[in-house]
């Protein structure tokens, strides 16, 4: 009986220490997880070319994985600082354009779903009721892009002419076009297929057959943003907007540029250019015929994958924006996005690059490759007041450009420089004027066509943005 009872308390005392034990252990792992959060958000931005002047504090370190009711795996709580959004993508590689689509429940926790603009994702296109968290998807992905790569390497155009959301792009380094004003929606329209043609004609003089291989530095990728279709069809009409969307997706790609369409839903516009379209995220939509038009799988198909339909996910009127069906080929997903608020986002653009204005950018290009060619030559120092310098800025403040050489002589000799300037209004890009001007393509015959385009503002390789409705 006494052994029984020996037995007994022997079993209860390693009972009681296997759960102490396992107590202990969870404590650890949490106080482990704040501490990683922790050390990741104090991480600055990866890029910090300004310095922000305070950062936001951070309210929610441990990441939650609870799925919202009725919105299959998208997550009821995502992170809400952008920062957590940015340390997760950095963590899985941002080499090939990646970029957030939202965070999903899995068995791993709550985990952040993304995509790449190289060789994974072509176009996009965004839908949902109005308020279903568009234009904040949309933020999300041209904020994370513009965080981790250059201004060389990546460029956004922004088509707006719903509001004032994205004004702030205006002065960013970043931004090549930003339409904010339905007056220059034609405009920018007609400026997208410019530069389609101007790329397509710079990789045929580089013979390569697509932006993927072609090696020069002058063509970063180039992601135009149009945050509602419906605005470009009520400035061009019906049938132009189509043949410019069949025009304009089906070549982009080849040229190093991605469209993220936004609308209500596509179900009103041309199914041809849909078949463009390589992933579809859409939000909420009022009926299950409308969820084939925007996702391109059929209710029954959705189901099938075991993903929400936008027609079956919670409606946005009731705290649920964000809340999206991602489809990528027969892959299907339910994501939320990252709420950027005002706060986090004055900070990370204040953390991005402001365009240089035109003249400063001249001078500062000139600047270095006056260095460069100095450092070439043996010059051990050469200060931004030289003689040169100023002989070359004095040249590019004349009033008759064509009259006047647009750098010093001793830099570029004039009859090089008349030449260049002869071939390079009838050529495509620099590196053709350099093939016909010198028969080569790099070098100091480069170095001379770039001086001289630079200062006389020819085949700039960077256009300037478009002038938004407070500017003109
Ligand atoms: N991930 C999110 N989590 C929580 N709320 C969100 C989220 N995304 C968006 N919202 C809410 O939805 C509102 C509308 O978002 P947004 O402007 O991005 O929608 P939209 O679909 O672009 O709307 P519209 O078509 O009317 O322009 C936001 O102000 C915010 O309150």
């Amino acid at each position: 009986m006494n052994e029984l009872v020996v037995i007994g308390v022997l079993f209860l005392a390693m009972g009681l220490w296997g759960g102490l034990a396992i107590w202990k252990m969870r404590r650890e792992l949490q106080s482990l997880r704040v501490l990683v959060a922790n050390a990741g958000l104090q991480s600055t931005p990866p890029l910090h070319i300004n310095k922000p002047i305070e950062q936001p504090v951070i309210q929610t370190p441990i990441l939650d994985p609870t799925p919202l009711s009725g919105a299959g795996s998208a997550l009821a709580n995502p992170p809400r600082e952008a920062r957590i959004l940015l340390d997760e993508l950095q963590g899985k590689g941002t080499d090939a354009y990646r970029f957030p689509l939202g965070w999903y429940s899995s068995f791993k926790g709550a985990t952040l779903q993304t995509a790449q603009f190289v060789r994974d994702v072509n176009h996009i296109l965004l839908t949902g009721q109005s308020d279903s968290g568009k234009d904040n998807a949309a933020l999300g992905m041209l904020l994370s892009l513009a965080l981790t790569k250059t201004p060389q390497q990546c460029q956004f155009a922004i088509v707006d002419g719903k509001g004032l959301d994205w004004l702030a792009w205006e002065k960013k380094e970043h931004t090549w076009l930003l339409a904010t004003d339905p007056e220059h929606i034609e405009q920018a329209m007609m400026k997208l297929t410019a530069e389609r043609q101007r790329r397509r004609a710079i990789l045929a003089d580089a013979g390569v057959t697509k932006w993927d291989k072609y090696t020069g530095k002058d063509l970063p990728l180039l992601v135009v943003f149009i945050s509602e279709l419906l605005l470009l069809e009520n400035t061009v009409g019906k049938s132009q907007l189509t043949g410019w969307l069949n025009a304009e997706l089906t070549a982009a790609r080849a040229f190093g540029i991605r469209y993220i369409i936004a609308t209500q839903t596509a179900s009103n516009f041309s199914t041809q250019w849909r078949s463009q379209i390589s992933l579809f995220m859409a939000g909420f939509q009022p009926s299950p015929s409308q969820d084939a038009p925007n996702v391109g799988l059929t209710t029954n198909e959705l189901d099938a994958l075991h993903v929400v339909a936008p027609s079956s996910l919670p409606s946005p009127n009731n705290q649920a924006g964000g809340v999206f069906c991602v489809v990528q080929g027969n892959q299907a997903l339910n994501v939320r996005t990252t709420l950027i608020d005002d706060r986090d986002l004055d900070y990370l653009m204040e953390c991005l690059p402001n365009r240089v204005a035109p003249s400063q950018k001249v001078h500062d290009d000139l600047l270095t490759s006056m260095l460069a060619i100095a450092h070439q030559n043996g010059v051990k120092a050469l200060s931004p007041q030289t003689e040169a310098l100023q002989t070359a800025t004095q040249q590019l403040s004349v009033t008759h450009p064509s009259e006047a050489l647009p750098v010093a002589t001793h830099l570029v000799p004039a009859d090089e420089q008349r030449r260049i300037l002869a071939v390079a209004a009838r050529a495509t890009s620099r590196r053709a004027v350099c093939r016909e001007v010198y028969n080569a393509v790099g070098g100091t015959g480069y170095n001379n066509v770039r001086l001289v385009c630079d200062a006389a503002g020819l085949l700039m390789p960077t256009p300037t943005a478009m002038p938004t409705a407070s500017a003109a």
